[in-house]
């Protein structure tokens, strides 16, 4: 197991209420922007697009939307992706009926023309072929998935398992899936490329294959005082990055 400095479910839940509370006084609107935005930074490191044949710049990276906040940084992914010269394409077969705001994130996508597939429209799995797809972008589950999944999400994760060894996914936050302390302890669950921790690795991210997933963090928006209060040093982000590889 790795030395990585992790924060339990317990406490990253505390971190998050503590910044969203009332003396911080972020808006979940603003962190899930930043969170979004450094997931496709890491999709932007990871698949550049520099000296790639146009064919291959004009695939789709395929952004998979779950039903709460974990699948609101991929809607936010998707059009920062749009905007970085990338070809998303969303499926979203649950929408979120929390808040407006996932409404709005929806019609930002529309102004950038960005498709998001329903459960009931277009064929999804026409998206999970290599030829077609650069990546894919697990936004389906974070640190409250708790199982066993329930469809559409079961099938859709048991598709996505048969082919990561020949799409590479990358995961935000945690892997769709995964018990958020203790890994993958239930099936089915998704073995990333690319892991994006967003704030502070959880305890799972211990247990992803080292050689086999790329492990970024993101969401840069804490300040070192506040880290220290938590237990953990802050990250050493480069200049303007939004991202640091682990
Ligand atoms: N500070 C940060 O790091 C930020 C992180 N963000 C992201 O938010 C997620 C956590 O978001 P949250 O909304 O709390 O939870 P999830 O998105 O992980 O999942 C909740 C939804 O999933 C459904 N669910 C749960 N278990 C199952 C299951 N077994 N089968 C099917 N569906 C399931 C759940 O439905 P319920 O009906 O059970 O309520 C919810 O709909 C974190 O990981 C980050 O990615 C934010 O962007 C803010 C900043
Ligand atoms: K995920």
């Amino acid at each position: 197991m790795s030395t990585l400095k992790v924060v339990s479910s317990k406490l990253a839940a505390e971190i998050d209420k503590e910044l969203m509370g009332p003396q911080i006084g972020f808006t979940l609107q603003q962190l899930m922007e930043l969170a979004g935005f450094s997931v496709a930074q890491a999709v932007c490191r990871q698949f550049p697009l520099k000296g790639k044949t146009e064919a291959e710049r004009g695939k789709h990276v395929f952004v998979i939307v779950g039903p709460g906040n974990n699948g609101g940084d991929g809607l936010v992914c998707a059009r920062h992706l749009k905007l970085f010269g990338y070809n998303p394409i969303v499926y979203y077969p649950k929408r979120s009926e929390r808040t407006e705001f996932y409404k709005q994130l929806v019609h930002q996508l529309n102004f950038f023309k960005v498709p998001v597939l329903s459960q009931d429209e277009g064929n999804w799995l026409d998206y999970l072929k290599p030829e077609k797809t650069l990546c894919i972008v697990d936004a389906i589950f974070g640190f409250s998935y708790k199982p066993p999944m329930r469809e559409p999400f079961k099938g859709i994760v048991e598709e996505l398992c048969k082919l990561q060894d020949r799409i590479p996914i990358v995961s935000v936050d945690v892997p769709t899936g995964w018990d958020v302390d203790k890994g993958p302890i239930s099936q089915p669950a998704i073995n990333p490329a690319v892991l994006v921790s967003l704030t502070v690795p959880k305890p799972c991210s211990t247990y992803i294959r080292e050689k086999h997933t790329a492990h970024y963090v993101g969401g840069r928006f804490i300040p070192r005082d506040f880290a220290n209060k938590y237990g953990f040093e802050p990250f050493g982000y480069e200049s303007t990055d939004q991202i640091l590889k682990l």
